[in-house]
């Protein structure tokens, strides 16, 4: 069954779905530190919010309160170009006034068993969070719960072997941990999408369809994920 809680937006272009993520962050993060003193965000890996997070550089900020997590990460070194964290960092992380200890990148490169168990006990007490970001993969994947995985319906964290999309080893946050937000949005850009997203619209069960938020879950698409 499809959950009809989610709103699912169109959009012309991936640059104004960019520019909307990138409005929506510090429209959320201002709400945020006025009722609660601090913005806490778990980002999206992959290509797709890179185009948000580099919006965010020049942008007028109560940056000493903004609290940055990680849906998932790939179990490669630290300074590998291919982790979720270095690239948040060299396009926006880098270049705001974000203390250094509110930055909490998932240890990956300890292996996937150890840091998957340091990152549960890290947020099991920062949730909710106040905004998470998901993207999609073409087989329907979002973080790092690829079709066809088990997922552990009460850790927070796992460690995800054998995935499809390089690097095998992985870690991902689960879909109790994502789902503990006030709301989630979930970018969807580029014709290599269109077919999970339909499928997904039309009730297939893949790993995103997994994503239920205990508040707002939006999914903001452009002309090409969405028509083809
Ligand atoms: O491997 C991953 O893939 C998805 C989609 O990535 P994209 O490059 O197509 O945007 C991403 O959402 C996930 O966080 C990532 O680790």
């Amino acid at each position: 069954m499809p959950d009809t809680s989610l709103d699912f937006q169109s959009f012309a272009s991936a640059e104004q779905i960019a520019e909307t993520t990138a409005r929506r962050l510090l429209d959320a993060a201002e709400r945020a530190i006025a009722e609660r003193g601090r913005f806490q965000l778990v980002l999206a890996g992959g290509r797709t919010p890179l185009a948000a997070y580099r919006r965010l550089v020049d942008q007028p900020a109560d940056w000493a309160r903004w609290h940055i997590f990680f849906g998932d990460e790939r179990c490669l070194p630290a300074d590998d170009p291919e982790r979720n964290s270095l690239a948040a960092r060299e396009v926006w992380l880098d270049r705001v006034p974000i203390p250094p200890d509110n930055i909490h990148p998932i240890p990956a490169e300890l292996g996937a068993e150890t840091a998957a168990a340091r990152y549960a006990e890290l947020i099991r007490d920062r949730r909710p969070f106040d905004l998470v970001l998901l993207g999609l993969g073409e087989d329907g994947h979002t973080a790092s719960l690829f079709p066809g995985h088990p997922i552990q319906e009460a850790a927070l964290v796992i460690p995800v072997y054998g995935a499809p999309k390089p690097p095998a080893e992985r870690v991902s946050l689960t879909p109790l941990a994502l789902g503990s937000s006030r709301a989630i949005l979930i970018l969807v850009t580029g014709r290599g999408k269109h077919e999970a997203l339909a499928r997904w619209r039309a009730g297939a069960d893949l790993p995103v369809s997994r994503i239920i938020s205990a508040g707002r879950l939006e999914v903001l698409m452009d002309a090409e994920a969405a028509d083809g």
